[in-house]
C-alpha cells in the first residue's frame, strides 16, 4: 500500500470593514486555488449567520461567540487538509486572538489579512446598503461608523483595495500562501 502526503491545510481569515472586499477576495481565491484541485472551503460569514450562528445579532458578545465558531470550523478543517478562507468582519483584536491561539495548538497554520480599506471608500461601495442604513438612522452599530473595528497589529498581509483590482488583491494573498509553502 502506497501514501499520498496531503497537503497541509491552513486558514486564511481575511478580516475587516462590511464592503472592504472580504467576501470578493474569498471568492476569487477560492475559485483559484479550486481549479488548481486543493480542497478549498470558503465559510461566508452571511451564510454562517444562517446557519452555525443563527440567532446571533453583532452585540460585542454575540460578534465574539460568532468568531471563535467560525476560528473553530477553519481550525478543524485546516487541520485537516483544506484550506479554508474566511471572509468575517471579526471587529474585535481578542477574538481574532483566540481564533489564532486555536490553531497554534494544533500547529495549523493561520493567515491573518486586513483587507484596510478605509470607511469612505466602504461607505461609497456600500454593497449591501448598510451605510445608507446607518446615516438615514435605520440601522445602528455598523462596524466602523458606529461599532467599534479593532485593526490587526500585526497581520500577515495587508491589502489596499482602494489602489488594486479584485484580482491583484487575490493574487496577493495567493502569492502569501505560496511564500509560506502552503500550495
Ligand atoms: N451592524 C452590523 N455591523 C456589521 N455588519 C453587519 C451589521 N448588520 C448586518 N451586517 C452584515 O452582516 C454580515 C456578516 O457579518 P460578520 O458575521 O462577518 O460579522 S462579525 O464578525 O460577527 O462582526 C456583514 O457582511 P459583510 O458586509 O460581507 O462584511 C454585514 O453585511
Ligand atoms: N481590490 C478589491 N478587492 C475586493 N473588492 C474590491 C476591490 N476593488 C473594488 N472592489 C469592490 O468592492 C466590493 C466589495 O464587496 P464585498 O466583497 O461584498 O465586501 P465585504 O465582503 O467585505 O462586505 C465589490 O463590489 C468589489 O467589486
Amino acid at each position: 500500500m502506497t501514501t499520498t502526503a496531503r497537503p497541509a491545510g491552513a486558514t486564511v481569515w481575511l478580516t475587516g470593514l462590511p464592503s472592504a472586499g472580504k467576501t470578493t477576495i474569498a471568492r476569487l481565491l477560492g475559485d483559484r486555488l479550486k481549479a488548481e484541485g486543493r480542497r478549498v472551503e470558503v465559510l461566508d460569514g452571511d451564510e454562517i449567520r444562517r446557519f452555525l450562528s443563527a440567532g446571533l445579532g453583532f452585540s460585542r458578545a454575540d460578534r465574539d461567540t460568532n468568531v471563535r465558531r467560525i476560528g473553530l470550523v477553519s481550525e478543524v478543517l485546516a487541520r485537516n487538509g483544506v484550506l479554508c478562507v474566511v471572509p468575517v468582519i471579526a471587529p474585535y483584536a481578542d477574538s481574532r486572538e483566540a481564533v489564532r491561539a486555536r490553531h497554534a495548538a494544533s500547529a495549523t497554520p493561520y493567515i491573518e489579512v486586513h483587507v484596510a480599506t478605509p470607511v469612505e471608500v466602504c461607505g461609497e461601495r456600500d454593497v449591501k446598503g448598510l451605510y445608507a442604513k446607518q446615516a438615514a438612522g435605520e440601522l445602528t452599530g455598523l462596524t466602523g461608523v458606529d461599532d467599534p473595528y479593532e485593526p490587526p497589529a500585526d497581520p500577515a498581509l495587508v491589502l489596499r483595495t482602494r489602489d488594486q483590482t479584485p484580482r491583484e488583491s487575490a493574487d496577493t494573498v495567493y502569492a502569501v500562501l505560496a511564500e509560506r509553502g502552503l500550495l
